[in-house]
């Protein structure tokens, strides 16, 4: 089994909003960005996997297991930070490690107690008293002290700053380096998966529009800057999308090597995750 997760076909309707046959994997040993707008089904897909909604149709798997039939076990295996806190006001660390270990197996109190200090959270303040990236730091380190093997986390880098931010991200890369564990994580804070997914899914108006290796698109994609004329020269299969703007064009390219072996003048930028997000959604085709 070389998936942590797996959707197949995953449909879920509101009333004006629908996920639409979303279907990606999250390997084991890999770290999964999963991007998209605001409103474009990221957090409605992740409650999917942790049986939060009921879904309309689709087959999710964790470690092999159905997550409806499973619920329980897979359960066990899963941490989970989801955008907001939800520990009480009143509860302070230990309140929070024995309702825990109530709930998991495998809850690890010393591991619990690791974190709290390498996070350095106060053991004596509640969680009123906590500030917004404590609190986030307190959900990463309740999710990481059950032993599990799969993380999902849902903004969980939004509220904290940059030191206490890369801190996190180098937890998160250290938690993937067995192979046996995975992550998938939605962030808006695209320059975060720029250091550290593994594969990319985009999901758009509840539809995946791409799903990728974050390395075989930011090698081969590139912004081509260009004049209205030499935009029209292009074939429709050479780019993405483009942008009009006051000094031309700015076209997404799906493989600059090639382009620039055609048109030897070219001149074509690297390109980011938040730059090829904005040019699929603001783009043109
Ligand atoms: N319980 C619900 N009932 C009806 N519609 C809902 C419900 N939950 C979410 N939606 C709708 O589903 C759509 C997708 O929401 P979702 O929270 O999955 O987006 P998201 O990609 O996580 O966005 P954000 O980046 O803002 O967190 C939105 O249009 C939202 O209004």
């Amino acid at each position: 089994m070389m998936n942590a997760i797996e959707i197949k076909n995953l449909n879920k309707n509101y009333h004006d909003f629908q996920l639409k046959n979303v279907s990606f994997n999250v390997p084991k040993g890999s770290i999964v960005g999963f991007i998209g707008e605001n409103g474009a089904g990221k957090t409605t897909t992740l409650k999917a996997i942790l049986n939060l909604i009921n879904r309309d149709n689709g087959i999710i798997e964790i470690l092999g297991m159905d997550n409806t039939k499973e619920e329980k076990k897979t359960k066990e295996d899963i941490g989970v930070v989801l955008d907001g806190c939800n520990f009480h006001d009143s509860l302070k660390t230990g309140d929070i490690s024995k309702m825990m270990a109530s709930i998991y197996k495998n809850w690890n109190l010393s591991a619990f107690q690791r974190y709290l200090k390498k996070f350095e959270l106060p053991e004596n303040k509640t969680v009123k008293e906590y500030s917004r990236g404590m609190k986030m730091k307190l959900q990463i380190a309740v999710a990481l002290s059950h032993d599990p093997k799969v993380l999902i986390l849902d903004e969980a880098t939004s509220g904290l700053d940059p030191i206490v931010r890369e801190e996190m991200l180098d937890v998160f890369m250290e938690f993937i380096q067995d192979e046996e564990h995975a992550i998938l994580i939605s962030s808006h804070i695209t320059s975060d998966l720029d250091k550290i997914a593994d594969y990319i899914v985009f999901i758009h108006q509840g539809e995946i529009l791409l799903n990728e290796e974050k390395e075989t698109l930011l090698e081969g994609m590139g912004i081509l800057k260009c004049s209205e004329d030499d935009f029209r020269k292009l074939d429709k299969e050479e780019y993405i999308r483009y942008r009009k703007n006051q000094f031309g064009f700015e076209v997404l390219i799906n493989d600059k090597l090639a382009l620039k072996k055609k048109y030897k003048e070219a001149i074509v930028d690297g390109v980011t995750i938040e730059e090829i997000m904005l040019f699929y959604v603001r783009g043109e085709r």
